[in-house]
């Protein structure tokens, strides 16, 4: 019998689609998983929209001018993109394919548009919905954050809406009451995730290959 671990194809690694409406803790949440399970790749996506104070180049997004963005488009180089409330976001597409390719599992946290867009280029991919306890509660985390404008902040409630109608294309959907409980449901979908059969299957039969 031979050892088969240095024969074994590496396991690509698992799409998370973190979405909700602006304000729900979507950034906490996925902070806190991060935290937790640090080996998850969060993708740092780029935006035209500006800075908020002690938002960081590279690390909360990539910061780009409508040019740049549309630039961004045209070579193809973003996975998705979307308008949202005036400003355009998108997820750079050759790190999540060579994180992924590399067998680590990797997290967007991104609107619906965006998410509804990767599902049609990744549909294995892991698409969780994040709920507010209530619109009121989510009014009132938008408003405490004190980053926006009362106008931004009506459009963002206005288009919430509309993102919590298409929750039904998501796999699962978590209510946000309390961060440390959306946190642990997220690691336990992942955990079920990572024992699905049709991931395991390709490695086992390699195993059983191996060793006849
Ligand atoms: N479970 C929770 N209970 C109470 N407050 C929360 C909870 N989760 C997040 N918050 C607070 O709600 C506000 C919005 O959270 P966060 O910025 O993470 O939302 P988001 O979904 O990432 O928003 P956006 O889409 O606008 O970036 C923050 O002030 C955060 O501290
Ligand atoms: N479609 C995409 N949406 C994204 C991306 N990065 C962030 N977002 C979402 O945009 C809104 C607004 O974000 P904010 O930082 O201005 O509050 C929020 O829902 C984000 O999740 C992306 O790459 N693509």
């Amino acid at each position: 019998m031979t050892s088969n671990t240095n024969t074994l194809e590496r396991e690509r690694g698992i799409l998370i689609v973190l979405s909700g409406p602006s304000g729900v803790g979507k950034g906490t949440v996925c902070a806190a998983l991060r935290n937790c399970s640090p080996d998850i790749v969060y993708s740092v996506s780029a935006t035209t929209r500006a800075p908020r104070q002690g938002e960081v180049e590279g690390v909360n997004y990539f910061f780009k001018t409508r040019e740049q963005f549309q630039q961004l488009i045209d070579t193809d180089e973003v996975l998705e993109w979307a308008e949202y409330v005036g400003n355009y976001y998108g997820t750079p597409r050759r790190f999540v394919e060579d994180t992924l390719r590399a067998g680590q599992d990797v997290i967007l946290e991104i609107e619906v548009q965006g998410a509804l867009k990767v599902k049609q280029k990744f549909p294995e991919g892991v698409f969780i919905f994040l709920l507010p306890p209530s619109l009121d509660e989510l009014q009132n985390r938008i408003v405490t954050r004190g980053t926006e404008t009362d106008e931004v902040i009506r459009s963002r409630m206005s288009v919430a809406v509309d993102e919590i109608r298409l929750m039904e294309h998501y796999d699962y959907a978590i209510i946000n009451d309390r961060v440390e409980t959306a946190c642990s449901k997220i690691q336990s979908i992942l955990a079920a995730e990572h024992c699905k059969k049709d991931r395991m299957y390709p490695k086992v039969i390699q195993w059983i290959g191996e060793v006849n």
